[in-house]
């Protein structure tokens, strides 16, 4: 049984269909990417799944929201909250949170336990605001754009902590325009262009249709640009 199941969804604002019959769904268990350039639908898809946004058509079933964890883009936190204290006051909002700490340490992150939120460097952050996503402990975490801006070594760390989310039963959704990223973690991908999906497969199976020896060059050649 899928985790999550969307068919023929459709999400317009006005004079832009950014979503156009998209159809997909989620394994449990899977780390699934959700891949496109910029403006293709990956943002809206995923707030139409948290109910953030309300769809014009096609159906989505999902775990229940409090089910849902989501690290949505930049974290910000007040500055001298120390994460420690970030992940307490986050597991104070649901009934039945993971214990920050142990959570911490599961995430290779207790090196940071005591250290302010405003001290940290943005790959810091992130790792953080992972950790953040699953003090709900939920059955899925949606992880958006996280290593956007970071250096290679800070991109690698963050793949660490996506690693241990994964050993702890987590399914992940990951929204990335990062092909090297989605080639590494992803079990499976759907690749979106102008608000639709253009293919689902495992990086391999792209890359294999594609003739292609990365799954960067199996995203230009799916989606007709380079
Ligand atoms: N609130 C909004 N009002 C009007 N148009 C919007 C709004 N949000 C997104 N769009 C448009 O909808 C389309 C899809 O945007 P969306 O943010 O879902 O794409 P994305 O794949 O997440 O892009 P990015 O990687 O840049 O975040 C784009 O053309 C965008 O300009």
């Amino acid at each position: 049984m899928p985790i999550v199941e969307v068919k023929n969804l459709r999400k317009s604002y006005p004079g832009t269909v950014a979503v156009d019959d998209v159809s997909f769904h989620v394994e449990p268990g899977e780390i699934f990417g959700i891949l496109g350039t910029n403006g293709a639908g990956k943002t809206t898809t995923v707030e139409c799944l948290l109910g953030l946004r309300h769809p014009d058509a096609g159906s989505i079933s999902a775990p229940a929201k409090e089910k849902i964890g989501a690290q949505l883009q930049e974290a910000k936190l007040p500055e001298k909250l120390k994460v420690r204290e970030a992940l307490e006051l986050y597991a104070s909002f649901y009934r039945q949170p993971a214990d920050p700490v142990a959570l911490l340490d599961q995430l290779g992150l207790t090196e940071l336990a005591e250290r302010k939120f405003g001290k940290l460097s943005g790959g810091q952050k992130q790792r953080v605001s992972i950790a953040l996503a699953l003090v709900g402990d939920p059955e899925i975490a949606v992880l958006d754009e996280l290593t956007t801006g970071l250096d290679p070594h800070a991109r690698r760390d963050i793949w660490k902590v996506i690693e241990a989310v994964r050993e702890r039963g987590v399914t992940i959704l990951l929204v990335s325009h990062f092909m090297d990223e989605a080639q590494r973690l992803c079990d499976r991908v759907a690749v979106f262009d102008n608000g639709r999906v253009v293919a689902t497969d495992t990086p391999a199976g792209l890359m294999t249709a594609a003739g292609t020896a990365n799954l960067d060059d199996a995203f230009v050649a799916l989606t007709g640009r380079n």
